[in-house]
């Protein structure tokens, strides 16, 4: 893959740091976790292994799989006072903002006391994160308080269980492992780099994490994926779907989930989710809103040689597994944690705190008048 010129504001194309977590657009592979092929990881790997690499450096072999599965299935229960405070949350809340408010409530109860906890903490997040965005949204919903300890395989299985009441099928299981295993890592993109920024300061976990959520809330970001939804589910058929985009672009307007700050002309995600998500389309009758999709990809391409970024297709594959749309973004949050953690690990290992300098654009050096002269 050729490499996009970076250059500009955003500090695009500046080193600000070193990492052994990820490749993102180089040349032989468009994403590397550890050096292992996303699309390698996607085909062969569930979630909790890939999960096992980034947070711990190496694939598991079967027992060591069968034990990290074993922890994180026993430490999916919520504490009484967690509990309390998510049935406070109104249900017109933003999830995302459910979530930042859960990881925090989390970091009051169980605070990383040291850095030596740090595996342990993730962990918990791990397993939790799941359990407390179903319970703020069973209850606020449906009124029910639901029993998060399930015995659940798989972390995508334990959340589509506790969202509808009842254990998914495999194809949807396998769904959520492949979706979890794309978004889990990615460089130093802005919400990595919030949590890198915060845990060089030598802050504790629950902050990094919780500063790196409100960083992937936004649609510029992981939000972009909601943002998508809500644009395709508007269209009637392809032909309405291009009529609209035309418009939008005519109007200047940014399209949610297409473009990207360092890949030039494909993210190698989209390939993978856009393949389930046409899988997906087949086993609901879903095949308008996929074929709007990639209606929508085709015009994109066409009229600016702008790409699908792993956002897109997600919304449509989300969809029809019957997630509701506002529930996206936090389901990028239980794989993304492990990304973020790995690098708040990485920058504890070597840390300077991260204090870059800023080029003034303001008056020059003046006195204080006295407040009576003033207006
Ligand atoms: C998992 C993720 O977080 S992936 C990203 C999810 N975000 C989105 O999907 C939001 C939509 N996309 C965007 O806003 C941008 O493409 C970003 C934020 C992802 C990257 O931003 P940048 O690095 O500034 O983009 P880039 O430099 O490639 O932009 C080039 C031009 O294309 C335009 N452009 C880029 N993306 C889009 C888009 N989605 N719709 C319309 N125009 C776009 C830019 O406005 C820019 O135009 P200009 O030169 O006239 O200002
Ligand atoms: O790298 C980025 O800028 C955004 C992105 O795709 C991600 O975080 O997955």
């Amino acid at each position: 893959m050729a490499e996009k010129q970076l250059s500009g504001a955003g500090l695009r194309g500046q080193v600000a740091g070193k990492t052994a977590l990820s490749t993102v657009g180089k040349s032989g592979s468009g994403l590397t976790y550890r050096g292992y092929d996303v699309k390698d990881l996607a085909e062969n790997c569930q979630f909790e292994e890939v999960a096992h690499l980034i947070l711990k450096g190496e694939l598991p072999d079967q027992a060591q799989l069968d034990a990290y599965k074993k922890k994180l299935k026993g430490l999916r229960g919520l504490p009484q006072p967690l509990k309390e405070v998510l049935e406070r949350i109104p249900k017109d809340a933003h999830p995302m903002d459910v979530m930042r408010t859960g990881c925090s409530m989390l970091g009051n109860l169980e605070t990383e006391e040291s850095f030596d906890q740090q595996e342990d903490a993730t962990d918990r997040l791990l397993a939790a994160f799941p359990s407390i965005i179903c319970y703020w949204y069973r209850y606020s919903h449906d009124g029910v308080r639901v029993e998060t300890e399930t015995d659940d395989d798989s972390i995508g299985g334990h959340f589509l269980h506790l969202l509808r009441g009842e254990k998914p099928n495999a194809l949807h299981e396998n769904v959520m492992h492949v979706s979890l295993i794309l978004y889990a890592e990615h460089e130093f993109n802005a919400s990595t780099f919030t949590a890198r920024v915060c845990a060089s300061t030598l802050s504790d976990l629950h902050s990094c994490i919780t500063g790196a959520i409100g960083t992937l809330r936004g649609p510029l970001h992981g939000g972009a994926n909601e943002a998508a939804m809500e644009m395709i589910e508007n269209f009637k058929d392809p032909d309405d779907a291009e009529k609209g985009m035309l418009g939008m672009l005519e109007r200047k307007e940014k399209i949610m989930g297409f473009g990207h700050a360092i890949y030039r002309e494909s993210d190698p995600r989209n390939a993978i989710i856009k393949h389930w998500s046409e899988k997906l389309s087949r086993d609901v009758n879903g095949e308008n809103l996929y074929n709007i999709s990639v209606r929508c990809e085709e015009v994109m391409w066409r009229e600016k040689k702008l790409f699908c970024n792993a956002d897109f297709f997600h919304a449509s594959a989300y969809h029809f597994m019957d997630i509701p749309t506002k529930l996206f973004t936090p389901i990028f949050v239980m794989s993304r944690l492990t990304g973020w953690a790995a690098h708040v690990f990485e920058q504890r290992s070597d840390n300077r705190i991260i204090r870059p300098s800023a080029e003034y654009t303001g008056p020059e050096l003046r006195k204080v008048t006295p407040i009576a002269e003033r207006g």
